[in-house]
């Protein structure tokens, strides 16, 4: 206890924000421990620090958002200053300079055959030691040649050092893996890189998606799919969880691949297992993203594209831990002892460059401290990745290299399914045929032909544009990211619909009888109907509210020293938004436990709005959802067409479900079973 202390949080006097007791080490997670619900604690703390106060996990400063004013702050007012994510590595280029070694070796004493050009090299953490701060860490290498090593964003010395210093940005492990190092859009840094990955899934979702007919119609014929299987069920207790799950899905993937998936598809049950690996593995805060040094380095490397299928370049994945032996290279890497190897093959850089060398991302986290502890969530993580990787990268190839008249493509070359169970498709045959040449930019179906025929013009442009270099890795992570935030979410909050149907009949009753009156059963609802339906569109804004789906938002960095309201804000500080506590603000809203639609409709009942501005289901600001239009699509039809033809009902003999949700990278309902009856109208008559 004598080592007990409580952590000052930055600024001074009344500036200075309350802090929750902190311990070295371990910081405020023993106030934090025995609650699976963190957003609920987070909300209860309130009572003691206000509603805008400071904790640590771990290393990490969090500043702890609940009110309203104070997320308008953060996410609108300043939002720029608090754009950041949580990283775990940043890039940092190489200087020429030797790099200081504390321990070990000093530069010399590298093995030499490390620096010989073009060849795969291990080092391991044993002979290169990290840097003792002054500057990059670096080495020289022969002409023509730069190994970079990676470190922790502000990780000057050791993570004690970060820890004492408070603000150790010491990162999301569980993020970093999903997104490799943020190359995705949700988990990247603010940045010019990040703005342009944006811009382009924006433009696409408007090309493909938003707005256009098109996508209306994927999502209908989705819903006439989901109906049609409630059809079948019809009278009996169905998890509807999977067949929501397809629907979204099938939406998602059409935009994103132009495919989707019937029943029972082998691929769609694998793509079903995984998601729910990473829904309970991801952003959970769990002990490995606070202390990222607990996790255990396996050989269960994800395929990481920019190391896959190509002639040069192998060595340990970033993000798996794993070794990946490419073609030509006979899986005889070196072993780095300890499992904590650094440095990879080989990367083109613009000029003709090599570059060698990339940080095992977490794996190393520049501290190279013991990795002793197994992590049973970090290594289900990693096998789901590596699955969720396979998949991803088979979609890819086959959109690299479309089929030609009479081929079935790259599908048809492996075997439909192939990469799945098996290992990812050598791109062998991709070598010998530029996807430059194969790629048809002409016909561009869907968002991967767009993201790759960007790239392709990327490359035919010369100089390219200075930080918006695409790679391979950027293309699969942006795609991966609608794909991660575009189906967990909007599933989510359809079963959190059925839910509350299920508890509020009267609710169902309603929006079937204002359905009635404004469609009728002559035709299936349509986009356009929204204006029509208000009581539908005010129960889906309900339903965000009550159970917002992110209660914690993803956190944001903040960029630069800054504030909030009164208190000073460091740079590099964590700050969560929790949403929970921003819906459930009684001085916003009136009985915010009670479920009720009517909150968000006028007085006369005809048109929809918020009676508090305090609602921020997608977030706001620069960092706003990117899928807000189309969740919102898909949850309107998704409900209209069901409801126009069935009424849900929980099965007889089963007690309600439980409204207390599952604190997670979402916020998770808890399985259930409902029972889909056909309303009267829609019985053929026997
Ligand atoms: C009902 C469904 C959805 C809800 C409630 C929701 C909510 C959110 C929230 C709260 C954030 C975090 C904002 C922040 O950190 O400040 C977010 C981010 C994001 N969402 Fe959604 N989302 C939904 C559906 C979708 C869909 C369908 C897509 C893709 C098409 C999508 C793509 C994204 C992306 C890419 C981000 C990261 C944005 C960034 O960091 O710049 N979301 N979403």
């Amino acid at each position: 206890w004598e080592l007990a202390r409580r952590r000052a949080a930055p600024g001074t006097g009344s500036g200075r924000l309350r802090s929750l007791p902190a311990l070295p080490l371990v910081g405020s997670l023993l106030q934090l421990a025995g609650h699976p619900q963190l957003h609920l604690r987070l909300w209860h703390l309130q009572g003691r620090y206000g509603s805008l106060y400071a904790l640590w996990m771990g290393s990490h400063y969090v500043v702890v958002v609940n009110s309203y004013r104070h997320a308008r702050e953060v996410l609108l007012k300043k939002g720029k200053a608090f754009a950041g994510r949580p990283r775990t590595v940043s890039r940092q280029q190489v200087s020429g300079d030797p790099l200081p070694l504390r321990h070990g070796v000093r530069r010399g004493m590298l093995p030499r055959k490390a620096l010989a050009p073009g060849r795969v090299r291990v080092l391991s953490p044993s002979c290169l030691q990290q840097s003792n701060g002054r500057g990059s860490p670096s080495l020289r290498c022969p002409p023509g040649r730069i190994l970079r090593i990676l470190r922790p964003e502000g990780a000057r010395s050791s993570p004690g050092l970060a820890a004492s210093r408070g603000l150790g940005t010491w990162g999301q492990v569980t993020t970093d893996l999903l997104s490799r190092g943020g190359k995705d859009i949700a988990f990247a840094s603010y940045g010019p890189l990040w703005k342009f990955q944006r811009k382009l899934v924006h433009t696409a979702l408007s090309m493909f998606g938003e707005g256009s007919l098109a996508l209306e119609r994927i999502i209908c014929r989705e819903a006439a799919s989901l109906c049609e299987t409630l059809s079948a069920a019809q009278d009996t207790a169905l998890d509807v969880a999977p067949e929501l799950t397809r629907a979204v899905t099938n939406v998602v993937c059409s935009l994103c691949f132009n495919s989707s998936y019937r029943r029972g598809d082998p691929e769609f049950e694998a793509m079903l297992e995984y998601s729910q690996g990473i829904v309970d593995t991801v952003a959970k805060e769990s002990l490995v993203d606070i202390f990222p040094w607990l996790q255990v380095s396996r050989d269960t490397g994800t395929a990481c594209s920019s190391h896959l299928g190509r002639e040069e370049g192998a060595g340990m994945c970033p993000e798996g831990g794993g070794y990946l032996s490419p073609p030509g290279l006979g899986g005889s890497l070196p072993r780095c002892p300890t499992r904590a190897s650094i440095l990879v093959g080989t990367e083109r850089l613009p000029g003709g460059l090599q570059r060698l060398g990339r940080a095992g991302a977490p794996c190393c986290n520049g501290a190279f401290l013991p990795q002793i502890f197994p992590n049973k969530d970090l290594a289900l993580l990693k096998r789901c990745l590596k699955v969720r990787d396979q998949l991803l990268q088979q979609k890819f190839t086959e959109h690299k290299v479309p089929p030609g008249p009479g081929q079935g493509g790259a599908r048809e070359l492996w075997g439909a399914g192939a990469g799945m169970e098996g290992t990812v498709p050598r791109t062998a045959w991709l070598t010998r045929v530029p996807w430059q040449e194969a790629f048809c930019g002409d016909a561009v179906r869907d968002l991967m032909d767009a993201l790759l025929q960007v790239r392709l013009s990327a490359e035919n442009s010369s100089p390219p544009a200075p930080g918006l270099e695409l790679t391979d890795d950027h293309l699969l992570m942006t795609v991966g990211d609608i794909f991660g935030a575009g189906v967990e979410t909007t599933t989510t909050v359809l079963k959190w619909a059925v839910l509350y149907l299920l508890h509020y009949p009267e609710v169902q009753r309603k929006i079937q009888e204002e359905m009635d009156q404004k469609i009728g059963l002559a035709r299936h609802p349509h986009l356009s109907d929204r204006p029509l339906l208000p009581y539908l569109e005010a129960t889906i804004s309900e339903v965000l509210r009550i159970r917002p789906v992110s209660p914690l938002l993803i956190p944001h960095v903040s960029l630069a020293d800054t504030s909030i309201g009164e208190y000073a804000i460091p740079k590099g500080a964590r700050v969560v938004i929790n949403l929970w506590s921003v819906h459930h603000d009684e001085k916003e809203w009136d009985k915010p436990e009670e479920f009720n639609p009517g909150r968000f409709l006028d007085e006369r009942g005809q048109h929809i709005h918020s009676p508090s501005p305090s609602y921020l289901p997608f977030g706001a600001g620069i960092r706003v959802c990117l899928g807000e239009v189309l969740a919102k699509m898909e949850l309107f039809l998704f409900l209209a067409w069901v409801l126009q033809r069935f009424t849900l009902e929980c099965p007889q003999d089963q007690p309600l479900p439980s409204l207390e949700g599952k604190f997670g990278v979402v916020l998770q309902v808890q399985k259930f079973r409902v029972k889909a009856r056909l309303r009267d109208a829609w019985r053929v008559p026997s």
